[in-house]
């Protein structure tokens, strides 16, 4: 189909508007395509918010924020269309980075922010050279395999991409510095475990950036944290401030509308309000800087390219045979994320829902695979299971009340002693005298005050309940359709009834698209090994749930 604009008044109860409408044609024009077939279409600009249908070749009006003159988003014009975030897999080699520049222009309509994260290791090596270089002395700093292995994955690429070391050896040699600095005070705060790990993302992107320039395709390089990312002071795991969004915005545009260079920003990084200081996001973080430029901007879509095809039924490291999602809910995927599948940031789609735009998981080993696409809503008629997620080394608390039955305020006493200790708790399940919880050790201060806090917690507790903690469990959480939840669970418990597990503990969240139990931590792999091949490889995925209607229809009888 082919795209042509005229201008036209738009007319809109109270308003009179001036507009383009977009007419389409009968040859190929992909981008006015996929706005045709998306329908639906958000565009911000010079402040005015738009939200129009594209249907039948025309543009209708749906809603506008204010009443200044405007012109209806289209993709003829050189606008910024959506977000591409490469992972560290991605852009793991300079080899690598040339076919993710390769694959971002065989998209000729696409004008994308390019996101991207360190090369492959590079934050795990930063991590291991700082906690090195706490303990060998300023002297020996330079002798940190760590630090050696960065500056010359870094060099080489450097060369290998034809753009010289020049746009790295500031950073190359602050790194050194930085590490010097640590030997010298002998301590790593998190302050300046996020300054050190900045360090990757940072060169990451400025060989990328060099690289499209080199091949003549304009491109400006941004550190998030001079560019409007503004987080709470949360060193290794901020949150992202409202304030973002405005200011994001405000700077891209800007600049793209001067000089249409393609934005390659960090991920991962930020600036903390208050400290002005680096910031990082968690591990896993550019995911939710992704999400986060989409929203500022109103983009169409936002594409995060992984090694995998897309979000898959269980991780592929427990079991090669996961099969790829092809349609996920905000909602779901969320939970997937939270409750432990490595492949999305847990606070990812919280930008994306918010600006209700379609988040795509794409492979960038093999670009022809369809992917998972996120969205808000989807056809759930079908819908019985669609993935399994593990997480691993939780920590479980029986709490029973010591006093009678009825007794109230004891919900409020428990959850009151985790507010005052800052411990967030994961999966609960409760009778009116005891609650049975569990704690993600990651989410505690550091690895060394693991064993100290949960005694503290116990020592709280044990003030008003007995007390029983049960280390080395797992959460299996099976993120499905909560409405044939019945028949989940028996088709889940018979599997596991079948392999002799035991389970401890059930919970189903109010998100009403998970189920989560709780087993020993060395049995685990192997339910879900099992609850995989019943649920997806014996006809009852997604594809062929008409068996599970027909149960549930016989049940119903
Ligand atoms: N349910 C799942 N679906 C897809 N990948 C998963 C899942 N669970 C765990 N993974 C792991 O997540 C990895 C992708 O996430 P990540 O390493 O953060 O990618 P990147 O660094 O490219 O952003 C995959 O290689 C896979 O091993
Ligand atoms: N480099 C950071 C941030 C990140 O998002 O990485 P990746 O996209 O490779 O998961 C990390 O390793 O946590």
């Amino acid at each position: 189909m082919a795209a042509s604009m005229h201008s036209c008044g738009v007319k809109t109860p109270g308003l009179a508007l001036n507009s383009k409408m977009i007419e389409f044609g009968s040859t190929g024009f992909v981008s006015s395509a996929r706005l045709f077939s998306r329908n639906i279409n958000h565009s911000r600009r010079n402040n005015v918010a738009l939200r129009v249908r594209c249907e039948a070749g025309r543009v209708e009006l749906l809603e506008r924020k204010d009443s200044q003159a405007f012109k209806v988003c289209s993709t003829t014009e050189k606008e910024l269309t959506s977000v591409m975030k490469f992972g560290g897999s991605s852009v793991a080699s300079a080899e690598r980075m040339k076919q993710v520049a390769n694959l971002i222009l065989s998209f000729p309509d696409e004008k994308p922010v390019v996101v991207l994260s360190a090369m492959a290791k590079t934050t795990n090596k930063l991590l291991m050279a700082g906690e090195k270089a706490v303990c060998c002395g300023v002297t020996n700093v330079d002798t940190i395999e760590e630090l050696s292995y960065i500056k010359e994955l870094h060099t080489r690429t450097a060369y290998e991409l034809g753009v010289g070391t020049t746009v790295i050896e500031e950073h190359l040699e602050g790194l050194e510095q930085l590490l010097k600095g640590i030997a010298m005070m002998k301590e790593l705060t998190l302050r300046t475990r996020d300054y050190l790990v900045s360090f990757g993302e940072c060169m990451s992107t400025r060989l990328f950036a060099a690289y499209l320039n080199k091949t003549g395709h304009k491109a400006r390089q941004y550190d998030a944290f001079e560019m409007g990312i503004i987080t709470t002071d949360d060193f290794t795991n901020a949150d992202i401030l409202e304030a973002t969004y405005p200011a994001v915005s405000k700077r891209l545009l800007g600049d793209w509308n001067k000089e249409n260079a393609v934005p390659v920003v960090t991920g991962f990084l930020g600036k903390g309000w208050r400290s002005c200081a680096v910031t990082t996001l968690g591990r896993g973080g550019s995911d939710l800087t992704a999400t986060t430029i989409g929203k500022a901007l109103g983009l169409r879509e936002i594409q995060v390219w992984k090694d995998v095809d897309g979000v898959l039924t269980c991780d592929p490291n427990i079991y090669c045979g996961a099969q790829p999602v092809p349609h996920l809910t905000f909602d779901e995927a969320a939970e997937l994320a939270y409750f432990g599948a490595q492949v999305l940031h847990p606070l990812s789609m919280r930008p994306a829902r918010e600006g209700n735009i379609p988040v795509r998981v794409k492979n960038s080993y093999n670009p022809t695979a369809p992917g998972t696409v996120i969205t808000r809503s989807r056809d759930m008629s079908k819908a019985v299971l669609t993935s399994i997620v593990l997480k691993r080394n939780v920590t479980m608390l029986d709490i029973t009340s010591t006093r009678m039955l009825g007794q109230y305020g004891f919900l409020a006493k428990v959850f009151s002693t985790f507010e005052k200790l800052g411990i967030s708790v994961d999966v609960v399940a409760t009778s009116e005298v005891s609650i049975s919880l569990t704690l993600d050790p990651s989410k505690f201060c550091s690895r060394e005050l693991i064993q100290q806090e949960l005694d503290q917690v116990v020592e709280e507790l044990e003030k008003i309940a007995i007390v029983n903690l049960l280390k080395h469990r797992s959460i299996i959480s099976l993120i499905g359709n909560v409405q044939r939840s019945s028949y989940i669970l028996e088709k889940g418990f018979r599997v596991l009834r079948t392999n002799g597990i035991n389970v401890q503990m059930i919970s189903q969240g109010a998100s009403k698209v998970n189920i989560s139990l709780i087993v020993n931590d060395d049995e685990a792999e192997h339910c879900v090994k099992a609850l995989h091949s019943a649920f997806f490889e014996s006809g009852t995925s997604e594809a062929t749930s008409e068996r599970a209607s027909g149960y549930l229809a016989a049940a119903s009888t």
